[in-house]
């Protein structure tokens, strides 16, 4: 049996090929993106007007001229207008580029607009305070080439946007593998199915479906039965066809567990099977040249905390995302586990005025008791080598729900 830590170093030691794809940019949020992106245009990409009003030459302002002929208007989306006129207006509207020949916009609320016959002229109230205000000059945000997105980064509408704007129409993003959820047991039902007095519905595969969606991954699902040689059959085939596995059940000590044992007949190497831990024990790991196999302890909780500790983090590193953030959160109240194993402790999670994580536990019935986490947040890790847990002390939190 292997602690925590060397369960994931060993996990974190393999490896799964994942290929790029190109999608179109509005189908990308949540994706991890596998291209850097640089900007092909400064930010602005020209003198860029920031109020609706009028532009003048500040000289003029300056040597006391306070009436100005407006020569036209000049509107977003226009090509650049000359001026014509010395001492001379332009009514701008927000986001144009500037008229030429003019260097400050004044607003609308600073200014008067008279009329005299034909003449149209705008009278300043209030005068500018500098010459260039309330104009955004070009390159002033970001330079062109410069590269403003890594690689790894996981596309938020953020990125999304600065995507866009490089007319970015498609992005080069971490595919997604295909992955085989497998449920295992005689006891278990389709859930649509009316379950016998002896039965219960396959909830497992849907829990760990659900939780790889998250990071966009379908799951295709399927069931096998404690027989020997069913199994061996339907693990060549779905061997055959994935890259990855996560089975659920059938890997501790009864007679009919036979997944690790089948698992190794069909070339999955054993990299370990056990772990000091509680929930999830009789976690087994493994893989073989084909597919990298994660067989997680049947009961509920024990297949959703290994799923949020070991199987989620690890796929994230794999898609190529840049970073991983291990939370923290303090716990609220003393706790006693005394069994020389890590604890995942099933916590709620507040956040206090300084923006602290608290995490307070929250009792259950045990790893089969799945209804517990609804009422909680997140499993905060306790490790082995302490019984006692005191309130404020920070631990490391593996959340499964968005604050
Ligand atoms: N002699 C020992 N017995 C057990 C040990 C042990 O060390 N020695 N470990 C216990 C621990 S801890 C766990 S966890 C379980 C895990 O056992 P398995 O992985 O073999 O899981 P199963 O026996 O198949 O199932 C356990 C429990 O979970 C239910 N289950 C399984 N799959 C699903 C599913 N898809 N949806 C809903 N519920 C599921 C199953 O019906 C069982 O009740 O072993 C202990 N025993
Ligand atoms: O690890 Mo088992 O998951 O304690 O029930």
């Amino acid at each position: 049996m292997i602690e925590v830590a060397e369960a994931e170093g060993i996990i974190d030691g393999v490896r799964l090929e994942v290929e790029t794809e190109k999608l179109d940019v509005s189908d990308t949020a949540g994706m991890i993106l596998r291209e850097p992106i640089t900007l092909d245009r400064d930010l602005p990409p020209f003198d860029r007007v920031m109020m609706d009003g009028i532009s003048i030459q500040y000289d003029k302002w300056e040597q006391g001229q306070s009436v100005f002929p407006v020569e036209g208007l000049q509107k977003a989306g226009e090509p650049k207008q000359l001026m014509d006129g010395n001492g001379h207006c332009m009514e701008v509207m927000t986001g144009a580029i500037l008229p030429g020949n003019v260097d400050t916009v004044i607003r609308y609320e600073d200014i008067n607009i008279q009329q005299d016959g034909k003449e149209i002229s705008a009278v300043i109230q209030k005068g500018p305070k500098a010459k260039g205000q309330n104009i955004h000059p070009t390159g002033t945000n970001r330079k062109r080439g410069e590269r403003v997105i890594d690689q790894g980064t996981v596309l938020s509408p953020a990125e999304i946007g600065v995507a866009a704007t490089v007319g970015k129409t498609r992005l080069n993003v971490s595919k997604v593998p295909e992955v085989a959820v497998v449920s295992t047991g005689d006891e278990l039902v389709p859930i649509g199915q009316r379950p016998l007095p002896h039965q219960i519905r396959r909830s497992n595969a849907y829990t760990i479906s659900a939780a790889l969606r998250e990071l966009h991954m379908e799951a295709e699902l399927f069931h096998l039965n404690d027989d020997r040689i069913e199994i061996a059959e339907k693990l060549d085939k779905i061997i055959g066809q994935f890259d990855l596995m996560i089975l659920s059940g059938g890997v501790s000590r009864g007679k009919l567990d036979y997944i690790p044992e089948l698992l190794e007949q069909k070339g999955v190497e054993k990299r370990f099977h056990k772990v000091r831990q509680r929930p999830g024990k009789p976690f087994w790991f493994g893989q073989s040249e084909e597919a990298v196999v994660f067989a997680l302890p049947g009961n509920p909780v024990s297949t959703f905390s290994c799923c949020c500790r070991y199987v989620l983090p690890w796929l994230k590193k794999q898609l190529g995302m840049r970073k991983r953030n291990v939370l923290r959160a303090q716990l609220t109240a003393d706790y006693t586990f005394k069994k020389k194993l890590t604890y995942f402790l099933q916590v709620t999670i507040d956040i206090n005025n300084d923006g602290i994580m608290k995490a307070t536990p929250v009792k259950g019935k045990g790893s089969s008791d799945l209804v517990n986490l609804c009422r909680g947040d997140g499993f905060l890790e306790l490790p082995e080598d302490r019984a006692h847990f005191t309130a404020g002390e920070s631990y490391p939190l593996f959340l499964y729900r968005s604050l």
